[in-house]
């Protein structure tokens, strides 16, 4: 199950951002080379788990781009990108994000009263992406009915799922000095 993105984790290198191990994958940086076979196979489980029931896929600059492209083209749902530019538009949403290794600022345009919302993203690892963007996109009167991320590493799923969202990963890994660890793979008995 999942055999490409597994093989592909385990070749991922290891670089230091502060005090931070960050794994460099196709998925979650585009580099060296993101391969169609890659993105294929993890678009079609995220849609296999996403059901229909969903509105609109919102994702996050960058690295949610490539993925909610895919799922968008796939499904024919529309896509809203949260980005790291002020627009100005009515109705923008700020909001604060923190990761391991960042801090900024992020935009929400385009999402709809009411609507039933598909959050995708690459990683999740302390959950300050989503910590933020989960209540602002539900504040902006939309419904999350699921949220998928290819590779989850830390705490960060386990607490988003205690705030009370359905959060599925494709990957639990472990990120040290010496690589990547495979913990778990979603469909597969530990
Ligand atoms: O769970 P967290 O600790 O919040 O980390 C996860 C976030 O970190 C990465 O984004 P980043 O801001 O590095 O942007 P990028 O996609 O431009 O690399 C990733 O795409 C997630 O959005
Ligand atoms: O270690 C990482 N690598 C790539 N993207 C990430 N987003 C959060 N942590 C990481």
């Amino acid at each position: 199950m999942l055999e490409v993105l597994q093989e592909s984790l385990r070749k991922a290198p290891i670089v230091i951002r502060g005090e931070y191990p960050y794994f460099i994958h196709p998925i979650s940086d585009g580099v060296p080379s993101l391969e169609p076979e890659l993105l294929d196979e993890i678009a079609d489980h995220m849609i296999d788990i996403a059901g229909s029931d969903y509105d609109r896929i919102v994702s996050i600059e960058a690295m949610g781009i490539p993925l909610a492209t895919v799922l968008s083209m796939k499904t024919g749902k529309p896509m809203s990108i949260v980005r790291k530019r002020q627009y100005g538009l009515e109705g923008e949403v700020v909001l604060s994000q923190s990761t391991g290794y960042s801090k900024g600022e992020l935009y929400i345009n385009g999402v709809n009263k009411g609507e039933n919302i598909l959050v995708v993203d690459d990683v999740i690892s302390t959950g300050g992406t989503l910590k933020a963007l989960l209540p602002a996109l539900e504040k902006m009167g939309a419904e999350i009915c699921n949220v998928i991320v290819v590779i989850s590493r830390g705490d960060g799923a386990a607490e988003i799922s205690d705030m009370g969202y359905k959060v599925e990963t494709l990957v639990k890994i472990d990120v040290d000095m010496n690589g990547v660890s495979i913990l778990e793979v979603a469909g597969e008995q530990q």
